[in-house]
């Protein structure tokens, strides 16, 4: 099988390219951020003159909630991710980023590389991730 779509309901991906690819049994995940359908982000504020309060905890959390929506539009889970690769701005924020991550996934959940990058697609934004997950266990009945 070979699938991809843009999810509805969630933040439309700011190019062409899909949100979900299915290559047969495995599924990737494009980068994805706390942005909301309406364009604005969870984990970000910024008043009327300009300052910003970002939240890498809400980020993440918002990031891994995207994820999952995106997983199950094809009928996978958080439980399914093989490999994570997580995009930050700052390793200043490794250690928020790490304890929400926590919350979902454990040492025999998903391989993960961390990495800090010079910016990502909007300047509200602390974290990006990807996702490479498998659908085996759901097609084999398990
Ligand atoms: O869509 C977002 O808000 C963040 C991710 C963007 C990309 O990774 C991209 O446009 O390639």
């Amino acid at each position: 099988m070979h699938t991809a779509h843009v999810v509805d309901g969630l933040a439309t991906p700011r190019g062409r390219f899909p949100h979900v690819k299915v290559v047969g049994d495995l599924v990737f995940v494009s980068g994805t951020s706390s942005r909301r359908p309406d364009n604005t982000f969870e984990g970000a504020e910024a008043d009327a003159l300009g300052t910003t309060t970002l939240d890498i905890h809400a980020q993440t959390r918002a990031v891994i909630g995207n994820l999952r929506a995106i997983l199950k539009s094809v009928g996978a889970g958080l439980e399914d991710i093989a490999q994570i690769t997580t995009y930050l701005v700052s390793m200043n924020d490794f250690g928020g980023y790490n304890e929400v991550f926590a919350e979902y996934f454990d040492v025999d959940g998903p391989t993960r590389t961390t990495v800090a990058v010079h910016q990502l697609p909007h300047p509200h934004l602390l974290i990006e991730m990807q996702a490479i997950a498998t659908l085996t266990h759901h097609r084999q009945g398990h």
